[in-house]
This record gives structure tokens, C-alpha cells and sequence, in this order.
């Protein structure tokens, strides 16, 4: 049976990185999706300003919803503090197998936890079943048009505090237009948008940053 893309971009990390060093996971995974193969990894451009919200918010407690195979988890873990953990969300069976091996092969598993599932079941069990009191960042990178409805289930479970931010990634492409426009005339979120580039691509895109006001 002929390997999965996400497959083929494993192999090229685990024969070519440099095990439990997330930088060289990330620029290898970078060179790979921008020589070889195109993939819809946040990439090397969005992804300083990724790492930019983070370091900003220094989170002790992140969620991503979109896992795919592990680029932003490691990018994000690498930059958490001792204690700090990310919660990130994979729908799909094939790429969590795919993004748990890379997570540990980047040595950042012990800031992980990697949850199969959708996000309308997970979000729900955050308090009770994984211990989670508010979140302190979310990274938006799932279906676009689930952007809007967890944003609203986020707040419905309590999940979200005064200063909670959130960022939302391909606001121009593929686009999020009902996240856009739910979250600009919110009054309880204060936004911000940043202009940036499809991974990979000369095509634009962005992010969009929104903080809770509570
Ligand atoms: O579609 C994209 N991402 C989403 C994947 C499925 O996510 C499903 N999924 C993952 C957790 C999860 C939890 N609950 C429900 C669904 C859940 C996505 C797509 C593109 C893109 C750009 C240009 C193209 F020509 C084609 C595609 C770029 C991106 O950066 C993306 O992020
Ligand atoms: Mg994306």
C-alpha cells in the first residue's frame, strides 16, 4: 500500500533531523513541504508570528485544534516553559499516529498531550476529564467553519478568562469568513489581524489574534 504524504514528510524528519531538536524538526519539515511536497503545516513565515503570540502570552496552558502532523505543536512546545503544557486536537486517526511520532521524535512529548477527536466532543470533557481550569491561548487551525462554533463552545464550557487569546490561522486563505466576522463585532473580544503568506506560497494570507475581554 503507497505511503500518505504525511507519511513521506515523517520519514524525511526521522532520516534527516536531528532527534530532540525541535528547531531541526521544524526546518526540516519547512524544506521537505517547500522542495518536495506542499502541506498545511502553518510554515516557517506564520509561524514567527506563532511564535511571537506565544512568547507574549507565556502560556502555562495552550490548546491547538488542528494537530495535523505535529509542526505547530512542536513550534509551540518548544517555547512553553517548565510545567507549561499543550493540549492539541487531531481529527484524523492517520495524522495523530503521524504527529505523535514526530512530537516525540522532536523530544517536546513531555508538553504534549495529543487528543484524537473532534473538537465539539473534546472541548467539553477539558474540565473534567483533562483537569482543565481556563486556557490561556488557542491556536485556531482546524475546519474553518468550526473556527466560529468553538469559539462560542470555548466560552459555553468556561474555558476562556479575562486575557485569553486566541489565533486563528488562514483568515484570508482558505478564509474563515463567520469566524471573521463573529469575532471583529464581538464586543468581548479585542482583535488584531496580521497579514502574512500561505505557507509555502507566494499567495496571501493571515492570522487573526483576538483577545477575551472577559
Ligand atoms: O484545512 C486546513 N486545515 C484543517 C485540516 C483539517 O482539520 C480537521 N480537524 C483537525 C482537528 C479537528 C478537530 N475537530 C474537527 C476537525 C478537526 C488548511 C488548509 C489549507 C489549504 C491552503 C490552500 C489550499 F489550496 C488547500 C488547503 C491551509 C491551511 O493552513 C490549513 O490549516
Ligand atoms: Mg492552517
Amino acid at each position: 500500500m503507497n505511503q500518505s504524504k504525511e507519511q513521506r514528510i515523517l520519514n524525511f524528519v526521522l532520516q534527516n533531523a536531528v532527534r530532540g531538536d525541535p528547531r531541526s524538526v521544524m526546518e526540516t519539515i519547512d524544506k521537505y513541504c517547500s522542495e518536495k511536497e506542499w502541506a498545511m503545516n502553518v510554515g516557517d513565515v506564520k509561524g514567527v508570528i506563532l511564535d511571537k503570540t506565544v512568547e507574549e502570552i507565556n502560556p502555562s496552558i495552550a490548546l491547538e485544534l488542528g494537530t495535523y502532523c505535529g509542526y505547530s505543536a512542536v513550534r509551540i512546545a518548544r517555547l512553553l516553559k517548565a510545567g507549561a503544557c499543550l493540549l492539541t486536537v487531531e481529527f484524523n486517526p492517520e495524522f495523530a499516529a503521524i504527529a505523535k511520532q514526530m512530537i516525540e521524535f522532536a523530544g517536546v512529548q513531555d508538553k504534549v498531550k495529543l487528543l484524537q477527536g473532534p473538537s465539539e466532543v473534546i472541548i467539553p470533557q477539558l474540565k473534567k476529564k483533562y483537569e482543565v481550569d481556563t486556557l490561556d491561548f488557542v491556536f485556531l487551525d482546524h475546519w474553518k467553519d468550526r473556527y466560529a462554533p468553538d469559539t462560542i463552545l470555548l466560552q459555553e464550557c468556561s474555558l476562556l478568562r479575562k486575557g485569553s487569546v486566541l489565533l486563528a490561522d488562514n483568515i484570508i486563505f482558505p478564509g474563515a469568513p463567520e469566524f471573521i466576522k463573529y469575532i471583529r463585532n464581538n464586543p468581548r473580544f479585542q482583535c488584531s489581524t496580521y497579514p502574512s503568506h500561505l505557507e509555502y506560497m507566494k499567495v496571501q494570507d493571515a492570522m487573526e489574534k483576538a483577545v477575551f475581554l472577559g
